[in-house]
C-alpha cells in the first residue's frame, strides 16, 4: 500500500493527543480481506486504556463545550477540508482493509467528509425555545446544552462514513467522543484520527481506541462519565449493548440490522427499476443494512425484470478493489462468505432455482460471485434474516397488499424501496411500509441531510440532517419568576 502521505499510516491508538500503544503491548493484524494479507498491527486494547480515553474526553469536554458554536465549526471544517484533500489515500486505505472497490471507496471519503460539513453548520443552528409563562411572573425558555461524553462503537462495512456520521454532529453540539471502531477496519479509523489532529481538534476531544470489544465496550457502557452511546451494527450486539447501558441510563442510538424489501409494480419503468436494485442490492458487494435483502417482482412484468437485471448482473466485475473496472470486492471474512452460501443452500434445498451470471461460480477466498434466486419463498432464510451479501432472491407477487404485508413480514424496519408510477397507490404503500427510510423509484437514500434509521429491531434514533444533533444534546427547562 504506497500511500501519498504515509503518515496517515497508523499502528498506535489516538487518546487525548497522543499516539499510544496497549499497556500490555499486544498487537491485532489487520488483514487485507482480498488475499488474506496482514498489512497492519493495532493495539488490543481493553479496559484501563478505554479508562485513560473516557477519562481524557471527560477533561477535554469542558472547554470543547465552552468554545463558541462558531469556533467549533471552524474545527470541523478544517477537518473536512482534510478530508477531502486526503480523499485518495483514505480511499486506497480502506479498500486495503475493506475490500470494496477503489471508485466506492472514493465515494464513502465524500460521504463521510460531508457529515463534517453538514454538523459544522448545524453546530451554529443549535437554537432553543421561548414559551409563555403559564403564570404572570413567570418567563420560560428552553436552551439545549451538549450531553457530555459520547462514545461510538462502529462496524467494518463503512469505516469511515459510521465514525464521523456519529463524531461530528457530537463534537458540533460540544461533546467529546471516544470511538471503537471495527478490528477489521481500524486503519481509517486512525487516519480519521491523524487528521482530526492536524484540523486543530485538541487533545481529548477525539479518542480512538482498538481492541477487545468486549471490555471496550463494557468500560464504555458502564461508566457513568459517558452520557451517550452511538451504536451501528448488528441488533444482538446493539440489544447487548442497551442492556449494558441501562444502569447508567445512557442516551443511546442504534443503527442495527435491516431486512430491506424492493418491490416492482407492474406499472414501472422496469429499466429504472432494475438500475436502482443493482445498487440497492450490489453496493459495497451487498454489505450494508440498507441493502435490499427481498426483491418482490408483481407478476406482469416477473419475467421481462428478471432478463434485464440478469443482463444487468452479468457485467459486473468481481475481484480487488484496487483493480481497474471492479464492482464488487470480496466480502470482509469468511463468515460473510459462509453466510451467504448458507442462505443458498437453504434455498436450494426448499426449491430456489440458481440463475447463472458469470462463467466462474467461485472465486475462492472470500469473493463470491453475484448470485440471483428464482422460485424464492417465505419460507428461504433471507425471507427473515439480514444475508449481507450480493444474493438477490427474487419473489413474485400478485396482489398489492399481500405484498405490502410480506415486506413489513419481519422483525426489521430500516430501509424499503419500491418502484410504481401510480400516485395514489404510491402514496398508500410509502405509508404502509413499517420502516424508518422509504426509496421510491430510487435505490440510493443515503445522504447527510436526511434522517437516517430505523423502527423495530433496526434501532432507534436517526443520524445526519438537522435532527442528527438532537442525539448529542438535552434539553434544559429554565422557569424565571420576574
Ligand atoms: N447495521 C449495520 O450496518 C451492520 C450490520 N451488521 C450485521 O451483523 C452481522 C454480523 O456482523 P458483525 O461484524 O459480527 O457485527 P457486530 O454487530 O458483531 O459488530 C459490529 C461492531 O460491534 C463490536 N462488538 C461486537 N460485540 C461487542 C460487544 N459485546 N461490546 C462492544 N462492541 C461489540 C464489533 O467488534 P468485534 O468485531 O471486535 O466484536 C464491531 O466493532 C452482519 O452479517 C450483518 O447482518 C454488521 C455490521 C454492520
Ligand atoms: O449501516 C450501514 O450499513 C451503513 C450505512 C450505509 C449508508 O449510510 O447508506
Amino acid at each position: 500500500m504506497q500511500l501519498l502521505d504515509p503518515t496517515l499510516f497508523r499502528e498506535q491508538c489516538y487518546i487525548n493527543g497522543f499516539w499510544q500503544d496497549a499497556d500490555s503491548g499486544e498487537r491485532l493484524a489487520v488483514v487485507n480481506p482480498a488475499n488474506n494479507e496482514v498489512v497492519a498491527h493495532v493495539p488490543i486494547m481493553g479496559e484501563s486504556e478505554t479508562k485513560r480515553a473516557i477519562e481524557a474526553a471527560k477533561v477535554a469536554q469542558l472547554s470543547w463545550r465552552a468554545l463558541t458554536a462558531q469556533e467549533r465549526s471552524s474545527k470541523l471544517k478544517a477537518w473536512f477540508m482534510l478530508l477531502i484533500a486526503h480523499q485518495e489515500d483514505l480511499a486506497l486505505l480502506m479498500t486495503t482493509e475493506q475490500g470494496k472497490p477503489l471508485s466506492e471507496a472514493r465515494g464513502e471519503v465524500k460521504y463521510a467528509a460531508s457529515f463534517i460539513e453538514w454538523f459544522a453548520e448545524e453546530a451554529k443552528r443549535v437554537y432553543g425555545e421561548t414559551i409563555p409563562g403559564h403564570q404572570a411572573d413567570k418567563r420560560l425558555m428552553v436552551i439545549k446544552q451538549a450531553v457530555g461524553v459520547a462514545a461510538a462503537i462502529t462496524p467494518w462495512n463503512f469505516p469511515a462514513a459510521m465514525i464521523t456520521r456519529k463524531a461530528a454532529p457530537a463534537l458540533a453540539a460540544g461533546c467529546t467522543m471516544v470511538v471503537k471502531p471495527a478490528p477489521d477496519t481500524p486503519l481509517t479509523a486512525l487516519a480519521l484520527a491523524e487528521l482530526a489532529h492536524r484540523a486543530g481538534i485538541p487533545a481529548g476531544v477525539f479518542n480512538v481506541v482498538t481492541g477487545d470489544a468486549v471490555s471496550i465496550g463494557k468500560q464504555l457502557c458502564m461508566s457513568p462519565d459517558v452520557r451517550k452511546l452511538s451504536f451501528t451494527g448488528s441488533t444482538p450486539v446493539g440489544v447487548t449493548l442497551m442492556q449494558q447501558c441501562a444502569p447508567t441510563l445512557k442516551k443511546m442510538s442504534l443503527e442495527l440490522g435491516g431486512n430491506a424489501p424492493f418491490i416492482v409494480f407492474n406499472d414501472a419503468d422496469i429499466d429504472a427499476a432494475v438500475e436502482g436494485a443493482m445498487v440497492a442490492k450490489y453496493r459495497n458487494a451487498g454489505q450494508t443494512c440498507v441493502c435490499a435483502n427481498r426483491l418482490y417482482i408483481q407478476e406482469g412484468i416477473y419475467d421481462v425484470f428478471v432478463e434485464k437485471f440478469v443482463a444487468a448482473v452479468s457485467k459486473l466485475k468481481v475481484g480487488i478493489g484496487t483493480e481497474e473496472g471492479v464492482t464488487i470486492g470480496p466480502l470482509i471474512n469468511g463468515a460473510a462468505v459462509d453466510k451467504v452460501k448458507h442462505h443458498l443452500e437453504d434455498a436450494l434445498a426448499k426449491g430456489a432455482q440458481l440463475i447463472p451470471t458469470h462463467n466462474e461460480s467461485d472465486l475462492g477466498g472470500n469473493f463470491i460471485m453475484p448470485l440471483i434466486l428464482t422460485h424464492v419463498d417465505s419460507r428461504m432464510l433471507f425471507a427473515t434474516e439480514e444475508t449481507f451479501g450480493p444474493l438477490a432472491p427474487l419473489f413474485k407477487f400478485s396482489d398489492v397488499d399481500d405484498v405490502i404485508h410480506q415486506a413489513n413480514d419481519t422483525e426489521f424496519g430500516l430501509a424499503a424501496y419500491f418502484y410504481g408510477r401510480d400516485l395514489s397507490l404510491i402514496w398508500k404503500v410509502a405509508e404502509a411500509l413499517e420502516y424508518g427510510m422509504v426509496g421510491v423509484n430510487t435505490g440510493v437514500i443515503s445522504t447527510e441531510v436526511a434522517p437516517f434509521g430505523g423502527i423495530k429491531s433496526s434501532g432507534l434514533g436517526r443520524e445526519g440532517s438537522r435532527h442528527g444533533i438532537d442525539e448529542y444534546l438535552e434539553m434544559k427547562y429554565i422557569c424565571m419568576s420576574v
